[in-house]
This record gives C-alpha cells, sequence and structure tokens, in this order.
C-alpha cells in the first residue's frame, strides 16, 4: 500500500493547505484576505481555514502582564509544528519575537495604516486628547499607550479596557461607563469596516503617540523547513512591509530580552535625494509614570531580510545611547518585585 502523504514541506504533490487562526472576527477576516492571495497566486491548491478560541481569547489575565503574550499563539504553534495546520496568520503585533524552533513568519502582505487613534464615546464633542477636560479618563490596556498617555496628556487618566475591538467600543459608548475615549489601532477598526469611528489618527507630529511594533501588519507563520510556502509567500509578499516589520521586531527583540517593553515605533520609506529609499526609524521608550523618555530617529539602508534585521540592532543601540536600557531595567525591577 502506498504511503500516506507526507504532510511536510518538500512533498510537491500537495494540494491542500490548512489556515489556522484565533476565531475572533478580525482574525477571520485577515486570514480571508491572505488566502484570496494566495488563491490568485496559486489557483491551482486548495486553503482549509481552521479557526479556534486561543487561550488569550477566554483569558480574564491582565494583558498588561507580558507572560500572557503566547497565549494567543501558542496553541496554533503546537499545530503548525505537529502539521496539522500549514499557515498561521496572525495580527503580527501579537506575535512575540522569539518563536519556537521550527516555526518562522514569512513575507507579508502589505501593512494596513500602522497608526494608533483615538476615538471619542458615541455623542461626545471632543475631538482630540487636548479638549478632554481634567481627570477624563482614557481606556487602553497597553503599556506603551498607558507610558505615552503619562508623559505628552499627564491631566488624563487611563483605565484598562478588555476585550476584543467590539467589545471595547460597547464599553466606551456604555452611558454610564467610565471612559471618555479609547485609544485603538487604525488597522483593526478599518479592517472591521469600523473606520467611522475613528476621532483622530495619531503620529509623531498629531498627539505625539508612537505605535507598536508590527501593528498594522499581518504576520503569517509557517513551518521553517516549508519550502513551497516560503516560495507562495514570496509571491504575495509585500517586500517594503516585510523588511519594515522585519527591522521593528529585531529592534523590540534586542531591546527586551523576555518582557515587553514600552516602546514606540514609527516608521516609513524615504526617498533620498539620490533618488534611492532608505528606511527611517523613529521610536521611543518611555518609563510607565512618563517621566523618563529615550528617542531617536535613524535613517538605514534597508534592502533584505538581513539589513533589516541588522538595522533593527543599530536602533535598538542608539536608543540604548540614549538610556533606555535604565528605563527598562527600571520596569525589570519593579515587574520582579511585585511577581
Ligand atoms: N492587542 C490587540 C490587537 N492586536 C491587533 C490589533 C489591531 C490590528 C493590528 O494592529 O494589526 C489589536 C487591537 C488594538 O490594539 O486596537
Amino acid at each position: 500500500m502506498a504511503a500516506p502523504p507526507n504532510p511536510s514541506s518538500a512533498d510537491r504533490s500537495r494540494r491542500v493547505f490548512t489556515v489556522g487562526t484565533r476565531s475572533s472576527k478580525l482574525a477571520l477576516m485577515q486570514t480571508d484576505m491572505v488566502v484570496a492571495e494566495l488563491k490568485k497566486v496559486c489557483p491551482e491548491y486548495e486553503f482549509k481555514i481552521h479557526s479556534r478560541e486561543t487561550a488569550g481569547d477566554r483569558s480574564m489575565i491582565a494583558l498588561r502582564d507580558f507572560t500572557t503574550k503566547n497565549l494567543w499563539t501558542e496553541e496554533l504553534e503546537e499545530l503548525l509544528i505537529k502539521g496539522d495546520v500549514d499557515i498561521i496568520v496572525h495580527s503580527l503585533k501579537d506575535v512575540p519575537t522569539l518563536l519556537p524552533a521550527g516555526c518562522t513568519l514569512g513575507p507579508t502582505l502589505e501593512r494596513e495604516d500602522s497608526r494608533d487613534v483615538l476615538v471619542m464615546k458615541q455623542g461626545s464633542t471632543a475631538s482630540s486628547l487636548e479638549e478632554l477636560p481634567a481627570g477624563s479618563v482614557v481606556g487602553t490596556s497597553s503599556i506603551r499607550r498607558t507610558a505615552q498617555l503619562a508623559r505628552l496628556y499627564p491631566r488624563l487618566k487611563v483605565m484598562d479596557v478588555r476585550g476584543n475591538i467590539g467589545t471595547r467600543l460597547a464599553k466606551l459608548d456604555a452611558e454610564d461607563g467610565p471612559y471618555s475615549c479609547l485609544i485603538l489601532a487604525a488597522a483593526g477598526l478599518l479592517r472591521l469596516d469600523l473606520g467611522d469611528r475613528i476621532t483622530k489618527y495619531l503620529d509623531s507630529k498629531n498627539g505625539g503617540m508612537l505605535y507598536a511594533v508590527g501593528q498594522g501588519a499581518l504576520g503569517i507563520e509557517i513551518r521553517k523547513e516549508d519550502e513551497a510556502l516560503h516560495l507562495m509567500l514570496s509571491k504575495i509578499g509585500h517586500n517594503e512591509t516585510t523588511f519594515a516589520v522585519l527591522a521593528e521586531r529585531s529592534l523590540l527583540r534586542t531591546l527586551e530580552g523576555g518582557c515587553s517593553a514600552p516602546l514606540g515605533v514609527e516608521t516609513e520609506w524615504v526617498h533620498t535625494v539620490e533618488g534611492l529609499k532608505k528606511l527611517r526609524m523613529r521610536a521611543i521608550v518611555v518609563s510607565v509614570d512618563g517621566s523618563e523618555i529615550a528617542e531617536v530617529e535613524v535613517d538605514g539602508d534597508v534592502d533584505s531580510n538581513e539589513t533589516a534585521e541588522r538595522f533593527g540592532i543599530t536602533v535598538a543601540n542608539a536608543l540604548v545611547a540614549e538610556g533606555a536600557g535604565k528605563i527598562l531595567e527600571a520596569i525589570e525591577r519593579t515587574k520582579r518585585a511585585s511577581s
């Protein structure tokens, strides 16, 4: 009897690929986008979607606790390693910088708008953080957003808000709810067709907020040795996105040493006078109370995965030279003391 089909890479007779994803509306939507692109370049293959609720979806543990980070990804990665799924589509922002042995991220699609946005409570007339009265409550569970808010808007209060995007908007709009506004990623709202809830886009020049590493991009995870999928993803990949997010993740990996850093970034491709393109990265590390910052802006020659990752290390070193190491060590000390 013939051996059963080998699910692993080198098997060129593979026709069916299984795509793993969380079961949230946003995750399914993002998975559909990847499958649609793959079908365009590989019309001869079939793609099946395997969705599941992850521990992160079920957990009530504070999202800011870095130890929960892997809850979003680990169970799906086990399926990937076993060969039960062939591809996982993540929000890249939720993917830890160190992946399990045998797993890797492939080229990814063009990034959605990577900025944070301000979302005012339904019926509010305020259109910026500046306009809110002192003591107004901003909903966010992100240490990065909390630290940047403490630095730029010390008059405002920050309170945790959990759940998927729909849940958070409902908590914002609740008549007796505490929140005046939320800070969310533009990408999630835009992909869910909730762009009309965006009051204001925030960036280094507007409101001063930098975004999370990988925000707005998809993380497409595959088995390292799966040559067939590497090739397929290289056909749908958007190089400028792939390189930019590799550089951002390399920066975070270099800085964090295992903890989730209050790190904001902003990357853009800029044309030089010589007609070349450079990757410009702004990055900021802020102490949780907003009292100390380290910030840099660096341009890099980036045209490959390797140069992207090296550029991330360069930016990390520049941040450390500006005092980022001291801020991160203080956060680590507080964490250790409280755990
Ligand atoms: N941390 C949760 C999360 N993970 C990805 C997104 C949005 C989409 C993205 O950034 O790609 C969000 C929600 C948010 O921060 O508003």
